[in-house]
């Protein structure tokens, strides 16, 4: 089952509409997204989690596919959680879910397929890719603090999967905690969970300021 999750409102990029449901070449960026799962055999169901001020848009957009919709909540994390606790009314502890950035709209068959795969033999997976740039720490946003070595450092995107008991139930033992996180596996991994890699992509951007924009309409020329 994928997680697909729509229920931001993209302040960063600072459009008067939520991103996702801005429209890129006549199709709204919501779509993109979604096609990449509700078109692939390996993938049994689709939930999308929207801004609870968007549900009736969403439902018109995806009238025409089977596909549940469901609240979000006020931060990433406690959407995330609103549809685990949505899909714990039916899903298996072995059931494989994947939960995506609904604003990463290029992400790959294969890097969906890997994220099955691996999450059925590991349990929890993260899809990342190595850093090509020194990163740096600064504690006031000033000056540089620290140097991690380069070759440590991983740029984590999405999707993230997991067998659903183990992250369902990181989930409710952090559900006071939730806004610490900004991502899924760093729950589990905070309960000493083993969390393993699938290669991502450079083209697997996640569209949250302007320049993202400008990238995503050129991808998309190239792409569709
Ligand atoms: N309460 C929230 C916040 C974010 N998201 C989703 O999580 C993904 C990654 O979040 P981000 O890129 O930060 O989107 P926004 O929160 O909309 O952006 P901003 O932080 O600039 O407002 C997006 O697909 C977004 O819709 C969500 O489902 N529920
Ligand atoms: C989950 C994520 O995409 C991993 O890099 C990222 O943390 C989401 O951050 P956002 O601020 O919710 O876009």
């Amino acid at each position: 089952m994928a997680i697909i999750l729509f229920g931001g409102i993209g302040k960063r990029l600072g459009s008067k509409i939520p991103k996702q449901f801005l429209k890129i070449r006549d199709r709204y960026l919501m779509e993109y997204t979604i096609e990449k799962f509700y078109s692939l055999r390996t993938v049994d169901k689709v939930l999308v989690v929207s801004n609870k001020n968007w549900m009736k848009k969403t439902r018109e957009i995806l009238k025409d596919k089977n596909i549940e919709i469901i609240e979000g909540g006020n931060s990433r994390e406690e959407s995330t959680y609103k549809a685990l606790k949505y899909i714990s009314n039916f899903a298996e502890s072995d059931d494989i879910i994947l939960i995506h950035d609904g604003v990463r709209p290029f992400v790959s068959e294969r890097i969906i397929n890997e994220n099955i795969s691996l999450a059925r033999k590991f349990g929890a997976v993260i899809t990342v890719v190595p850093s090509e740039n020194t990163m740096v720490i600064s504690r006031d946003g000033r000056k540089l603090d620290a140097v991690p070595k380069r070759d440590l450092l991983y740029i984590v995107q999405t999707p993230q999967s997991f067998k659903f008991g183990l992250i369902y139930n990181a989930f409710k033992k952090e559900e006071k905690n939730l806004s610490y996180y900004t991502d899924d596996a760093s729950i589990l991994k905070a309960q000493g969970m083993e969390i393993y890699f699938v290669e991502g992509s450079k083209l697997n951007i996640k569209i949250t300021t302007k320049e993202d924009l400008i990238i995503a309409e050129q991808l998309c020329s190239m792409q569709f």
